[in-house]
């Protein structure tokens, strides 16, 4: 049930975007990790030509393995009766993705650039203000922060009027929403080239001002970071409170099943961040056991261990 519930959201993403026209042909994403290889992906399968970043030239090496196997399992689902059409399909969308370890000469030829990169302002700044000089003028510069301010990642670009928000959900493939956050000054024109590219890659925008975890990221912190309180205060179990999320409010995984998934480091450095910018919202009070976990090394899936044990991939 659950598998064709998932075909038919990939397929249903994949007709939109074929459908669907976008001004951007041309599309940078910078940081070939977790999010974005899977940018990169859905961009490539909507038939835009697309240039994967990244400083590691084995991740980009990694990247491309796990691209071409997550295209493998669409075509599988999408031309089931026809292999052959299947297998075209992935080798068009992997000929339009070239990898590059240069993020300025990558960005010459952008239409778009998609920046999904380490979350630490700092290292963000660089890497904009070092595109900002060699961009095309029209080129559009977009974050996938998950809990960054947009005005304050485009404080050191001249383009201000062309730069804005694409948060991605991870697994972006799957994952259907695309928020499309609007900083203080981002166009009218920006905003709309934006929403109709994140409709052409097959997602269904929303949109968002410039606040703290924009919409999603926002409920969900703190009700991750609540999950994680009862479980602390022994009000629970851990598989207690996922299966009564699961079961009793229709969510695919529990929260602390989601806290693992995406990681325990970085559950902890946005709770930290927003802390120390909104130390009167007791919402985002640290949590011992969170603090603790992550100092014993115990990230969630990617570690082997969190909240629950996993198999080592
Ligand atoms: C303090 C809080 C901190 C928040 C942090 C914020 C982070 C961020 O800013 C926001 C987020 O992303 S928040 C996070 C938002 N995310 C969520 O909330 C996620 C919630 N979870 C879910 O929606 C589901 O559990 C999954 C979709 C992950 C798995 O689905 P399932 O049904 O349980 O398991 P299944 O049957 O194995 O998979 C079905 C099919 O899906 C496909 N596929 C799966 N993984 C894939 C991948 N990595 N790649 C590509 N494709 C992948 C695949 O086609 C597979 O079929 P196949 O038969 O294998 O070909
Ligand atoms: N992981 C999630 O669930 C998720 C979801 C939505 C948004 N995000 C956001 O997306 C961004 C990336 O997250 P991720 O999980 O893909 O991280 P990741 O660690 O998997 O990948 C980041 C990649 O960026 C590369 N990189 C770092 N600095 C670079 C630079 N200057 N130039 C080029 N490449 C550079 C690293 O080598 C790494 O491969 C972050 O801002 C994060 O907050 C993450």
């Amino acid at each position: 049930m659950t598998k064709l519930v998932q075909f038919g959201v990939i397929a249903r993403n994949f007709s939109s975007s074929s459908a669907m026209q976008s001004a951007i042909k041309n599309v940078t994403v910078i940081g070939g990790g977790l999010m974005g290889s899977g940018i990169a992906q859905v961009s490539a399968q909507a038939g835009q030509n697309v240039i994967l970043v990244d400083v590691s030239s084995d991740v980009l090496a990694k990247s491309q393995k796990s691209i071409g196997a997550n295209l493998g399992r669409v075509a599988k689902k999408m031309y089931k009766d026809k292999p052959q059409e299947g297998e075209k399909f992935v080798t068009d969308a992997m000929a339009r993705i070239k990898t590059s370890t240069d993020p300025s000469e990558a960005s010459k030829s952008a239409d778009l650039v998609v920046e999904a990169i380490v979350e630490n302002m700092s290292v963000k700044h660089k890497l904009f203000s070092q595109l900002d000089g060699v961009a095309p003028n029209h080129t559009i510069f977009a974050s996938n922060t998950s809990s960054l301010s947009i005005n304050e990642i485009c404080s050191v670009v001249k383009r201000k009027d062309r730069f804005g928000g694409l948060h991605f959900f991870n697994p972006v493939p799957v994952m259907r929403l695309l928020e499309v956050v609007r900083g203080a000054e981002t166009s009218d024109a920006t905003y709309k080239t934006m929403m109709e590219w994140g409709k052409a890659v097959g997602k269904t925008c929303i949109t968002c001002k410039d606040t703290p975890g924009f919409v999603v990221n926002r409920l969900l912190v703190p009700y991750i970071c609540e999950a994680i309180r009862l479980y602390e205060r022994g009000d629970a179990s851990a598989r207690d409170i996922d299966t009564a999320m699961k079961l009793g409010a229709g969510y695919p995984m529990g929260p602390l099943e989601l806290a693992d998934y995406v990681g325990l480091d970085t559950n902890k450095f946005i709770l930290d961040g927003w802390h120390k910018k909104y130390p009167d919202q007791p919402l985002f009070n640290p949590i011992p056991l969170l603090d603790k976990l992550v100092a014993e090394g115990k990230l969630g899936v990617k570690a082997g261990e969190g909240f629950y044990k996993y198999d080592k991939k």
